[in-house]
């Protein structure tokens, strides 16, 4: 098992006392699964992705990653353990004058020596591994393109592209397809989900597409005020069920939407708080 979360509560820094991101969160994930995460804005998606990125320690509950709990290990270990996961933020953090070559190489920084990385900065190595993950995102041509002279959409795959280049047994990828067009959106996230199977990694997606994350992933958690609403296959979940989720409302209303959730049949397959 590769992710495992019981009673999870996670509040960011600075945040008050009472405003926590993620809420008695429950869930497994096994390795090789494929999750889209889905839910509106401010759910919990991005706090889960770190949670399980180890970037956000949580305040209650127990965590396991790859069978150990990250923050009851020392420093070093937990940064092994980092070492084998990919996390995409939203924004790609990548230099506005640094080449594609060398942003897309940052996704083999976890397993090179400081000395390597320093190298590869004047003058870039494994050229053609970059050249590689370029190419199933049409972005080869790119190579030695400035990342500022990309284009936004440009810049996320090649934030993607990264993943490519890392030898990450788990993607944790925060909404990946939010400035491209619906071809383009279909086609990276082929590329993701493809390169996923081909290594057996985990792959877990935050999307506001939810057509895309119904239709492509087997399984998708729905996200609101940072607790599940469901857990459950793509199959057994409707129209009504993702309307729900994303009827606007605040936190008094929330027991009303779990209740409209509750009458609907659904297979959860993680108890729900
Ligand atoms: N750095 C932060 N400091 C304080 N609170 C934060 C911080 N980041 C997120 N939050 C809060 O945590 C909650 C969950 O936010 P999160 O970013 O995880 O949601 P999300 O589902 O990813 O939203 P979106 O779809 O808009 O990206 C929100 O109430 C948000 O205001």
């Amino acid at each position: 098992m590769t992710f495992l979360l019981q009673h999870i509560s996670t509040r960011h820094i600075g945040a008050t006392r009472s405003s926590f991101a993620l809420r008695d969160l429950s869930l497994s994930i096994q390795q090789g699964e494929q999750v889209a995460l889905i839910g509106p804005s401010g759910a919990g998606k991005t706090s889960l992705l770190h949670t399980l990125a180890c970037a956000l320690k949580p305040e209650q509950g127990e965590i396991q990653l790859f069978g150990n709990d990250p923050w009851r290990i020392a420093s070093a270990e937990r940064h092994a353990m980092r070492a084998r996961l990919f996390l995409a933020p939203q924004t790609p953090p990548l230099p506005p004058r640094q080449r594609v070559v060398n942003a897309v190489l940052a996704g083999a920084l976890p397993q090179w020596s400081a000395w390597q990385a320093i190298r590869s900065l004047i003058k870039p190595l494994e050229v053609d591994a970059a050249y590689q993950a370029l190419m199933p995102f049409n972005l080869q041509d790119k190579l030695y393109a400035r990342v500022d002279r990309l284009s936004g959409g440009e810049r996320q795959r090649c934030g993607m592209a990264r993943a490519l280049v890392s030898k990450a047994e788990a993607f944790l990828v925060d909404e990946p397809l939010s400035a491209l067009d619906p071809t383009l959106a279909l086609q990276t996230l082929n590329v993701l989900q493809q390169e996923a199977q081909k290594r057996q990694a985990t792959l877990v997606c935050s999307l506001h597409q939810v057509e895309l994350a119904r239709a492509n992933f087997s399984r998708v958690i729905a996200l609101r005020d940072g607790r599940i609403v469901f857990d459950a296959a793509s199959k057994d979940i409707s129209d009504a069920m993702i309307a729900a989720l994303y009827q606007n409302g605040n936190d008094d209303d929330y027991v009303n939407l779990e209740n409209e959730i509750d009458k609907l049949a659904i297979i959860d397959p993680m108890p729900r708080c």
